[in-house]
């Protein structure tokens, strides 16, 4: 079994949960509050250009040449996507600011630069996988499950059901398999546990999107 099949099997209820989870069966409804909405945009929009950053320190430590340049391309991907919830969602939703990283944000994004920093490069690459194909297997699931028509969400569904991101994911989920297979029982296990706690990571952001969760305020 495939290092990414074994790997999923640890996530599968987590994954489950997030498909039940109201932020994103209102979004596939189109019932999402807009507020709500606006707040996981914004937090997306930081998540975003530090995901970037990330994936380009993974190139920069991968070993093999089409390794760092899939991550340097997946890498100018985030960027490009950050991009575009600026030209586009952002003023289609009337956003202005996006302010400063919010707790779920942070944890994420803190573990995965720490990951990427400071853990084994295929450790490195796990952590980062949950961020493409978890989306990938989201965006496919709300868009099969469409029942609206107008939905005012239809952009941001339409982002991670495409083709173009589907060839991305696989080719991340590839890279991590080859990566797995070299390296040794030890790291493989690190990267699984990458795996999961990124995952729970992305549960926590739509969680905290949906709950507007906050720092206090002092
Ligand atoms: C939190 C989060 N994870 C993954 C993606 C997709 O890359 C995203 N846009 N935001």
């Amino acid at each position: 079994m495939k290092w990414s099949e074994y790997t999923w099997t640890q996530v599968e209820h987590c994954y489950q949960a997030i498909l039940e989870m109201p932020f994103i069966t209102e979004l596939s409804a189109g019932t999402l509050p807009v507020e709500t909405f606006k707040f996981y945009m914004a937090q997306d929009s930081l998540y975003l250009e530090h995901f970037g950053r990330a994936l380009s320190l993974v190139g920069a430590k991968a070993y093999d040449i089409q390794d760092v340049l899939a991550f340097i391309r997946f890498a100018e991907g985030a960027i490009v996507v950050e991009n575009a919830l600026h030209e586009t969602y952002f003023k289609d939703f009337g956003l202005t600011d996006r302010g400063t990283m919010q707790p779920a944000c942070h944890h994420y994004i803190h573990f995965l630069k720490s990951t990427a920093a400071f853990d084994a490069v295929e450790v490195g690459m796990a952590a980062l996988l949950p961020c493409f194909w978890i989306y990938k297997k989201v965006g496919d699931h709300i868009f099969q499950n469409q029942e609206t028509v107008n939905n005012p969400y239809k952009k941001w569904i339409q982002t991670y059901s495409n083709e173009d991101f589907g060839a991305l994911v696989q080719q991340a989920i590839n890279i991590c398999d080859a990566a797995a297979e070299r390296s040794t029982p030890e790291i493989r296990e690190r990267m699984t546990q990458a795996f999961i706690t990124s995952s729970h990571l992305e549960f926590d952001f739509w969680q905290g999107a949906y709950h507007n969760r906050k720092w206090n305020v002092f």
